[in-house]
């Protein structure tokens, strides 16, 4: 047996993830800290002897920079890069752009962790013409299916899980190292499907920013052993202030 290598990581902190603002499709740029977080994330596969062969990204801007420059950073700059929407954050709906201490406040923690964390109920549907919707947005003109305009964790399970069963895995199959950069519910999708957690026990699980999450997979392409963050410490408190974001102010 071959073992295969994937490294996940989730993009570094955002201008919005800085303001504590419901992101989604919304396509922000990294802080100044997120660039350095994405460098860090690049010596630490460096110093591991972990280089990517090859590259998965969503549309995002802030996954696509996390990527490029943790890729520099180890010197991978020049790997083939594959991007799809299907690698997007979680459409948040109507919650796109608002505050999530505020949103807390007005609505209740059960209502905000419902729509934050829970399985199967999105946030209410943004419309057309809030200026956080992404109709008409020309990078989704040749998206298969219809632009989302809501979604919950289920809903990005069964957008990303069938290109990580048709394509993702084929660079696995073929001995390539995968770098996949995304979002922290992008990736939640994947963890819950690579750790086997349950619809219940994934609202508790919160992915730190700029961390490379190292994963050995068998020839299922399941894995042989827990994933391992390459600064444990890091991602614990960076997944703890993940949590910690709707009480913020
Ligand atoms: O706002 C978002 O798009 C996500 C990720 O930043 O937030 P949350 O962790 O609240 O799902």
């Amino acid at each position: 047996m071959t073992e295969r290598t994937l490294i996940l990581l989730r993009h570094g902190q955002s201008t919005w993830n800085e303001e504590n603002l419901f992101t989604g499709w919304v396509d922000v740029p990294l802080t100044p800290k997120g660039e350095q977080e994405a460098k860090r994330g690049g010596e630490l596969l460096r110093e591991r002897d972990l280089l990517p062969d090859v590259l998965y990204t969503s549309l995002l801007k802030r996954a696509i920079h996390t990527a490029n420059i943790a890729l520099a950073a180890a010197d991978r700059d020049w790997i083939p890069v594959h991007r799809s929407w299907r690698l997007n954050e979680r459409h948040y709906g109507d919650l796109q752009g608002k505050d999530k201490a505020a949103t807390l406040e007005q609505y209740g923690e059960e209502q905000f962790m419902t729509w934050r964390r829970s399985f199967d109920t999105p946030p209410p549907p943004i419309a057309d013409d809030n200026p956080n919707s992404q109709a008409g947005d020309p990078r989704y003109e040749g998206i298969d299916g219809e632009l989302p305009k809501t979604e919950c964790l289920k809903d990005v399970i069964e957008r990303f899980l069938p290109y990580w069963e048709s394509t993702i895995t084929k660079d696995l199959e073929a001995g390539r190292t995968v770098l996949v950069a995304a979002h922290g519910n992008s990736l939640r999708a994947l963890v819950k499907h690579l750790d086997g957690i349950s619809d219940d026990d994934i609202a508790s699980l919160n992915i730190p920013t700029g961390i490379p999450l190292l994963y050995r997979l068998g020839d299922d392409n399941m894995p042989l052993e827990p994933g391992e963050y390459l600064d444990p410490e890091a991602a614990a408190a960076g997944a703890a202030a993940v949590a910690a974001q709707g009480t913020k102010h």
